[in-house]
C-alpha cells in the first residue's frame, strides 16, 4: 500500500526553482532514497512533505491525506518523523531528555497534571523514560544517556536524533544525510540501523550522498538534478542510467 504519495511538486523562491515537477511514492516498510548532486532540491523536498515549506505546486498525500498546509507538527502527529541535516539537539539537556521530548510530543499531558504533579502526570513521565530508555538502546547508543547531548561524539548524537524521531512513533521516517561526517565503521552501523528501522514496519525515505550506502540501502532511488526529477527504479537500474551518470560526471559530487 502507498504510504506517501509526492505528485507533480514545485517549488520556487522567487525567480529560483527549486523542485520542478518532483513524482514519487513510497509504500509501508519501504525504504526509498533521493540522492543527487548538491543544490538538487533534496532538502527542500523533505522541507515541502515536514511542512516548513509551502510548494508552489502539486500535491503531497500521507495514507490518503493531503498534507498541503498543514504545520510540521500537524505533519508530525500524522506519523512522519524526521532528523535534520545539521543536527538540532538541545545540547544542554540530557540525551534521555532530548528523545523523552520526542516522547512527550505525543503523550499529552495538560498543563494541571504537570503543576499538581497528578498520578497521570507521574504515569506518563515514566512511560517517556521507559521509551526513551528502548529507542536508545535500539540505536545503539554506547556513551552516558545522562550527560549533555552536546558532550556525545559527533555519530553518537546522529544516532540520538534518530532516537528522538522513533520515540514519536512514525509510520514514515526521513532521514536527511544520517551518514554524514560518520567514520567507515559508524556506516556500516548505521546501514544495519535502517535496516532495523525498515523490519519494524516503518518506511524510511533517505537523502544521502554516500552511495555505497544508498546502493546497498536502497528499495528504490529517485534522483534529482536541478530541481528536476531525472530517474526514479531499483538501485541497479539507476546505477547504469546515463542522465544519472552524466548528473554526477557533471558534477563536483563524486558518485
Ligand atoms: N530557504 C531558501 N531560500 C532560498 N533558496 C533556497 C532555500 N532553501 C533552499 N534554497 C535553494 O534551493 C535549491 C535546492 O536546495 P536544497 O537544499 O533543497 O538542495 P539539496 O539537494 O538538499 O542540496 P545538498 O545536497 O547540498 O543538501 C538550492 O539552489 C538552494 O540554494
Amino acid at each position: 500500500m502507498t504510504l506517501l504519495e509526492v505528485s507533480e511538486l514545485r517549488l520556487a523562491f522567487g525567480g529560483l526553482v527549486a523542485i520542478d515537477g518532483l513524482s514519487f511514492s513510497v509504500g509501508e516498510a519501504e525504504i526509498v532514497s533521493v540522492i543527487g548532486p548538491n543544490g538538487a532540491g533534496k532538502t527542500s523536498a523533505f522541507n515541502c512533505v515536514t511542512g516548513f515549506y509551502r510548494p508552489t505546486g502539486g500535491t503531497i498525500a500521507f495514507d490518503g491525506q493531503s498534507l498541503l498546509g498543514k504545520r510540521p507538527s500537524a505533519v508530525a502527529a500524522a506519523g512522519i518523523s524526521r532528523t535534520f541535516q545539521n543536527l538540532r539537539l538541545f545540547g544542554e539537556l540530557s540525551v534521555l531528555d532530548n528523545v523523552r521530548a520526542g516522547s512527550h510530543l505525543r503523550l499529552k499531558q495538560s498543563v494541571f497534571d504537570a503543576l499538581l504533579h497528578t498520578p497521570r502526570y507521574r504515569r506518563t513521565e515514566r512511560a517517556c523514560t521507559a521509551e526513551a530508555n528502548h529507542w536508545l538502546d535500539f540505536v545503539g547508543l554506547r556513551g552516558d544517556r545522562y550527560s549533555e547531548a552536546r558532550n556525545l561524539p559527533y555519530g553518537e548524537q546522529r544516532r540520538v536524533e534518530i532516537a528522538r524521531a522513533l520515540a514519536r512513533e512514525p509510520r514514515l521516517l526521513l532521514l536527511d544525510e544520517p551518514a554524514a561526517g560518520l567514520n567507515h565503521a559508524e556506516k556500516t552501523e548505521m546501514l544495519d540501523l535502517i535496516r532495523r528501522i525498515r523490519d519494524l514496519g516503518i518506511a524510511i525515505v533517505l537523502i544521502e550522498h554516500d552511495m555505497g550506502l544508498v546502493m546497498q540501502v536502497s528499495e528504490r532511488i529517485v534522483v534529482l538534478n536541478f530541481g528536476k526529477e531525472i530517474a526514479d527504479g531499483r538501485p541497479e537500474e539507476v546505477r547504469r542510467d546515463p542522465a544519472v551518470i552524466e548528473a554526477y560526471l557533471g558534477s563536483d559530487t563524486h558518485a
